[in-house]
């Protein structure tokens, strides 16, 4: 899954936060000196600068232990550098064509923070791992659907408005990845460790769960699992009772994995899902309560052009006092879509929603110290490049100097604002054409080089694939082969070799032509593909010849499987013009136990395979001391 490193670093770095947290954080910002616990349990909502905050702490002690709990990041990286992380976050585009419509973001960081929460419930109850990290493992399980909502945003559109019935699947057949792979790897670059991070690639479905052959990875996926389970109860729902038919699918699993019976389940489900209320207040903000220009009932009649970027035209938000009047009209002359607020705090909302290219405030209207609003501004993105025009009463430069230096672009004397505010929106004009400019370059390159890596990650697959069977082909074969011996000589699970050659293969293509040849070939890969299991590799090695890597089994039930693709073939008749064509196949068997290296166990399949068609074909043999025997 390297490919999908390559988008990492436009994920990584611009994952959007939600709204509403981007706001909470910049009022406590804006408050008092905000504490690092207000500031953590924040950070702690959203999927994204948890990430990017885990990545920092991780970074920042490369060679110590790892750090996977988000309060211990925060607490490590101090309030400092948490608080200009969190200000300076992304935000979800305003602007359409930017963003995925058919994606919630809101929605995906409050079941991100369901999820999260009820897997420290679990957790705190069971002996799987610490709390605080199934937290963040649990937060960030998802996060790859972020990313490829962000990255990709009109093809995930398209995917999330698709008839497919399999997301994932949908998602493998776009980009050659899926989500899952995405949530590894960037949970693998914010610092999780594998332990942590593999198992909750597995968590969406009761099925991968049980692919995870582990102990402790079992008992973490299935833990994420279930949290997963009961979040799409309570995310649905939002109520913290638990119905049956969700109780009874994960009860077994609580019960096998997590020695948790029904009651205590239920238990830690109302804690979960009441401590994610209380927190819901947080996303309330402005995703479902939009405090967007046309929501504030005091300025709407006022506000006729309250949507100034549907347009196209530039966007200018007033801060002004009531008393002032409004500055609509020489904005409007200068080609700026405008929209007022007389309160500071309501005005921090619709930037953050709105993110416009020119702010005009008012001293005046200005609750608490000036510089400390205008750097706030600056230090969040959307703040970094807008044009502020600063209206004052009679200031003089060395008064005026601090406020440049906070940020402002431009200082306006109150009687002259009105009159000569038009004529001086040159600067801010072209600071907008430099940035929307910008934008479109950037977003240019980026879709450029982000369909590069869904080309290549194509071709990939391609180069990996036999093109007659669509099985893995030899390379892909060996690479298995490799990935398998790494982890049995590592201590892990047993590795085994079935060689499968056609018999007499030449003969039907002399008789009935190539391609019947070919015919037969399909479909023999394809009656195979159905026989073979989960954790068995089949793929097309040479012309008629095939490989089932097996892991995790001993040599007899290798030679159960290879009877039942003996079975299989045997039933296998391919219509062919005036006749029926039918086929046997021979086999050779080995296994880890017998062999030193992967060569080695290579070489004895294909010995074995040998004896095979040496004895009369159709046979399946093995070594046993230094004879061949037939199973
Ligand atoms: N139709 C078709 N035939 C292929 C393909 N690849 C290899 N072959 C043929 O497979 C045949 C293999 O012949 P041999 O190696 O003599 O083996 P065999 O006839 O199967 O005999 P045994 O293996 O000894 O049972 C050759 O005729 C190849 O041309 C392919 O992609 N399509």
């Amino acid at each position: 899954m390297d490919q999908s490193r390559l988008i990492l670093k436009d994920a990584a770095d611009e994952l959007p936060s939600p709204n509403g947290v981007a706001l909470a954080i910049m009022q406590l910002w804006n408050s008092d000196t905000p504490s690092i616990t207000q500031i953590a349990r924040l950070v702690e909502t959203d999927p994204a600068l948890s990430g990017r905050l885990l990545r920092l702490a991780n970074a920042a002690s490369r060679a110590g232990r790892p750090v996977v709990s988000i309060r211990e990041a925060v607490a490590r990286l101090g309030l400092e550098t948490v608080k200009q992380v969190a200000v300076a976050f992304s935000l979800v585009d305003p602007e359409q064509e930017r963003q995925c419509e058919a994606f919630d973001y809101a929605g995906f960081a409050s079941h991100s923070l369901l999820v999260a929460m009820l897997a420290r419930q679990l957790a705190s109850q069971s002996n799987t791992a610490p709390p605080e990290d199934l937290f963040a493992c649990a937060l960030l399980a998802r996060v790859g659907c972020l990313a490829l909502a962000t990255v990709y945003p009109q093809e995930y559109t398209q995917i999330l408005t698709g008839s497919s019935p399999s997301l994932v699947a949908e998602e493998r057949h776009r980009f050659g990845f899926d989500h899952n792979d995405l949530s590894y790897e960037l949970m693998r670059d914010y610092g999780v460790p594998e332990p942590l991070a593999r198992p909750a690639v597995h968590h969406e479905s009761l099925d991968r769960v049980g692919d995870v052959a582990d102990g402790r990875r079992f008992r973490i996926a299935a833990l994420l699992h279930i949290a997963y389970r009961l979040a799409n109860q309570g995310f649905q729902t939002r109520d913290a009772a638990l119905d049956d038919e969700t109780l009874d699918r994960v009860t077994a699993l609580a019960h096998d994995a997590l020695d948790m019976d029904s009651q205590r389940l239920r238990a830690r489900f109302a804690d979960a899902i009441n401590e994610w209320l209380s927190w819901s207040q947080v996303f309330s903000l402005p995703e479902s309560h939009p405090v967007g220009p046309d929501s504030a009932p005091e300025t709407q009649a006022a506000d006729r052009h309250d949507d100034p970027h549907e347009d196209g035209r530039k966007r200018a938000l007033v801060l002004q006092t009531p008393s002032d009047p409004p500055l609509t009209e020489p904005l409007e002359a200068a080609g700026f879509g405008t929209c007022h607020r007389d309160d500071q705090e309501q005005m921090l909302r619709t930037a953050v929603e709105h993110q416009p290219d020119l702010l005009v405030i008012d001293q005046a209207a200005i609750t608490g110290s000036a510089e400390r609003l205008l750097r706030l501004i600056r230090s969040t993105e959307w703040g970094r490049a807008v044009y502020i025009v600063l209206i004052g009463d009679h200031l003089d430069e060395p008064a005026q100097a601090p406020l440049y230096a906070a940020g402002i672009d431009m200082y306006l004397e109150r009687e002259m604002a009105a009159e000569s505010l038009a004529d001086r929106l040159a600067p801010a004009h072209r600071l907008a054409e430099l940035k929307s400019l910008w934008l479109s370059d950037r977003r240019d390159l980026r879709r450029t080089a982000n369909q590069l890596v869904i080309s290549r990650r194509k071709f990939e697959t391609l180069s990996m694939t036999d093109t007659l069977t669509g099985l893995p082909n030899r390379r892909a074969g060996m690479a298995e082969l490799e990935r398998a011996w790494a982890q049995w000589s590592r201590g892990g699970p047993a590795v085994g070799i079935i060689a499968l050659d056609l018999d007499h293969f030449k003969r039907i293509n002399d008789h009935h032509g190539h391609a019947a040849g070919d015919r037969l070939l399909a479909e023999v890969a394809s009656v195979w593909s159905g026989v073979i299991r989960q954790g068995e590799t089949l793929c097309r090695s040479g012309g008629e010849e095939f490989l089932v890597i097996t892991t995790g089994i001993d040599l007899a039930a290798m030679k159960r499987i290879a009877v039942r693709l003996q079975q299989a073939t045997r039933d296998i008749t391919v219509p062919w013009r005036d006749s029926v064509i039918g086929i046997s196949v021979s086999m050779g068997l080995a296994h880890s136990n017998d062999a030193t290296d992967q060569e080695a166990l290579l070489n004895r399949a294909d010995k074995a395979l040998y004896a095979a068609k040496e004895g009369g074909r159709n046979r399946i043999c093995f070594r046993d001391n230094d004879t061949y025997l037939a199973v």
